[in-house]
């Protein structure tokens, strides 16, 4: 199939079924399917361990499956007619020549991969990196090094971008750069998946999520379903000098009430408008009402425990 012949419903998107990959110990991805959407971010979590980068390296045919398939716009990695310029990746933090300069650095790519070498200045212009073009790489922050891999994934203007840990080594400037830069691709059409440890930058980041543990699915779909579709749900964190009364008032609702280690009702079960109602009618003085929405962080561990990531 060329270029022109590309179904427009697979244009873009990630397919990876039934992937596994064994080696001789472990089984780092074991028959794990999902799919990634273009214009949207997807973040791909995982503990450690869990089998991301080695299911990063399959679909970028830097590691050869055991069984399955994983593609991009409905072909394999190998069998893109211009890999560059449909996909860009970053699997690690970028290296470069130390002497180079960050431009020079980008143009060696752009001639081995048959690019304008214009698309150098127009990629370091892209990600904020004009005025150190003609520093060497060896004098560049992590940042800035990070910035120059994103450079580099960008040469081939790519529809697909896969980041291993991007926000690597970045301070809270950087990223918050990286976090707008990502999605201004999504929102540009093109797919974006990208690994993190970070969850709470997560939640920020991504439109959808594909958690995995142990190799294998554990869920994914848009943030907001993902997070709703925890058994726990929300819960209201009240403080009150009358907990005993509160909590007896709130048990007559079919509340369900504990208590943590500074003596703060978690109440779930009935929202905070209830609990307001309930206090009043009791007599109970309140000092706090703070409703809690499950976070990414919170219902990431609760899917991962017990699936150890380190194997
Ligand atoms: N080349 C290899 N040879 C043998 N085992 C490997 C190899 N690469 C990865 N593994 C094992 O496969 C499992 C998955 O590793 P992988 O690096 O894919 O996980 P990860 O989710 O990216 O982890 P992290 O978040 O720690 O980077 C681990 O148990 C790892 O030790």
């Amino acid at each position: 199939m060329t270029d022109g012949q590309r179904s427009p419903t697979s244009d873009g998107q990630i397919v990876v079924s039934g992937l596994t990959k064994q080696y001789k110990n472990v089984r780092a991805v074991n028959n794990l399917s999902f799919t990634v959407a273009p214009g949207r971010v997807t973040g791909f979590l995982g503990p450690n361990g869990a089998g991301k980068t080695t299911t990063l390296r399959m679909l970028l045919n830097l590691v050869t499956p055991t069984a399955g398939t994983a593609t991009i716009s409905g072909r394999r990695y190998a069998d893109l007619t211009d890999p560059l310029r449909h996909v860009g990746a970053i699997l690690e933090a970028s290296s470069a020549h130390k002497g180079r300069t960050g431009v020079n650095h980008l143009r060696v790519i752009c001639a081995a991969a048959g690019l304008p070498k214009s698309r150098a200045d127009e990629a370091l212009e892209l990600v904020g990196l004009t005025p150190a073009a003609k520093r060497k790489f060896k004098g560049y922050s992590l940042g800035m090094k990070q910035r120059l891999g994103i450079a580099a994934a960008m040469l081939g203007d790519p529809r697909v971008l896969i980041l291993d840990e991007p926000a690597n080594g970045l301070d809270p400037e950087g990223i918050r750069w990286m976090r707008g830069f990502l999605k201004n691709l999504a929102h540009e059409g093109r797919t974006v998946l990208v690994s993190s440890h970070l969850l709470s930058e997560m939640q920020l980041l991504a439109d959808d999520v594909v958690i995995i543990a142990a190799g294998q699915l554990v869920r994914q779909g848009p943030v907001e379903q993902v997070l709703g579709s925890m058994a726990q749900g929300a819960q209201v964190r009240v403080r009150t000098p009358q907990a005993e009364a509160l909590t007896t008032a709130l048990k007559a609702q079919s509340a369900t009430v504990t208590t943590d280690e500074h003596g703060v009702l978690l109440v779930s079960g009935v929202d905070a408008p209830t609990i307001g109602k309930a206090a009043l009618a009791a007599g109970v003085e309140l000092h706090e009402l703070t409703t809690e929405r499950p976070d990414l962080e919170r219902v990431f561990l609760e899917l991962t425990a017990g699936k150890a990531g380190i194997r």
